[in-house]
């Protein structure tokens, strides 16, 4: 039995909490909001973000962020990305040399264009940072469906020391060291995925969504190898299989803002109605301000930022994709 502290409360912390109270684990979970922390204590179940997952008795809830921190085994990071910093910096003094903190949100920091593992190293440099990814929504890992996810971290050690903690019958996680290929697998997804929500919202079909998964991991790939992951991570769990399921899952937030606005909402509109964080907003212009730094084409991702923030139509996006120079599919191949 080890003690884990969860920093954040949101759907994906409470459904991570449950994985690790049901293995046995004592968790101490954490949030910065009071009234969520009550709701917690009182009904032992997030009401407005995983409804119907009950929690175990064991777990205890705090504002207190020491609380989830001092003599943990292992800390699990679970805020939205544009909190990172902040929640870490405000972690910082509590933090034991060596300490593992797993990172298990999505994003890149739009003004540094820093990954979130980079960003705990730079705040929390006495601390081990891990990242944990894959496709996985916190509704289905909420009520036990199984889920494979990915533990990457810089040593063996750490990464097996996760995989120990989390797994189980319905959770199986693998190991892997190419943390950068994940991080950017994980949050650069979601940019494609709010774009295979526009498709949905336009009443597009099957044939659309496939062009955009395969054509969009075409275009994860370039950028992530150019900047050092390995092409073997984007075809994995963290790469397609994130893709695949943020693209076609009913659960996920990014396809449905993507969705609301193809049919005709804004972006302030959209997010309003998920509730839940959409990273893919806050990832697309990172996503693109990288594709200029490495001087990789990403047109899909071009697309989306001009229907988040230049007001043009998704239709007129799909027509203007549909419509680029004739190519050849894979630019790697010879012919004859
Ligand atoms: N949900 C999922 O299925 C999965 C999510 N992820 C990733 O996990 C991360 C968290 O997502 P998720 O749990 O879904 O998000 P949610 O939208 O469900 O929850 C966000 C949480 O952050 C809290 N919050 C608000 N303000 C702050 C602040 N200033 N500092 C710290 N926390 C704050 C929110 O409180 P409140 O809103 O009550 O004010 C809420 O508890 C994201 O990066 C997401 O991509 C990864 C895999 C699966
Ligand atoms: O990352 C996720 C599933 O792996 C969650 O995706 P959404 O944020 O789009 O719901």
């Amino acid at each position: 039995m080890y003690k884990i502290g969860m920093i954040g409360a949101g759907s994906w912390g409470i459904a991570l909490s449950k994985v690790l109270a049901d293995n046995g684990h004592h968790v101490v979970v954490w949030s910065i909001v009071e009234e969520e922390i009550q709701m917690l204590r009182e009904h032992h179940e997030h009401l407005d973000k995983l409804p119907g997952v009950k929690l175990p008795d064991s777990i205890e809830f705090t504002t207190d962020i020491s609380q989830a921190i001092r003599e943990m085994d292992l800390i699990v990071l679970a805020v939205p990305s544009v909190f990172t910093r902040s929640t870490a910096k405000r972690m910082a003094e509590y933090v034991a040399k060596g300490q593992i903190i797993v990172c298990v949100a999505k994003g890149i920091e739009e003004d540094t264009l820093m990954t979130l593992s980079d960003i705990v190293e730079q705040e929390i440099p006495a601390a081990t940072v891990a990242v944990m990814c894959g496709p996985s929504h916190a509704e289905e890992v909420g009520i036990g469906l199984p889920t494979t996810v990915v533990a990457g971290a810089h040593k063996r050690e750490t990464a097996e020391k996760i995989q120990d903690i989390f797994m189980n019958s319905v959770f199986r996680v693998y190991t892997s060291p190419d943390v950068l290929g994940m991080e950017l697998g994980g949050s650069l997804k979601n940019v494609i995925a709010l774009a295979a929500g526009m498709a949905d919202g336009l009443g597009y079909g099957d044939n659309t969504k496939a062009a955009l998964i395969t054509r969009g991991i075409a275009e994860l790939t370039r950028l992530a190898t150019k900047m050092g992951a390995c092409e073997e991570t984007l075809s994995g769990l963290t790469g397609i299989g994130d893709l695949i399921v943020t693209c076609q899952s009913r659960h996920s937030r990014n396809r449905k803002a993507g969705m609301l606005m193809g049919q005709g909402m804004t972006m302030e509109e959209a997010t309003k109605e998920v509730k839940m964080v959409v990273e893919g907003i806050y990832s697309a212009k990172a996503a693109l301000a990288l594709a200029k730094k490495y001087q990789v084409s990403m047109p899909i991702i071009e697309g989306v930022n001009r229907v988040l923030f230049e007001n043009e139509k998704a239709s007129s996006v799909v027509e203007s994709l549909m419509m680029r120079d004739k190519k050849s599919e894979h630019s790697t191949l010879e012919w004859e």
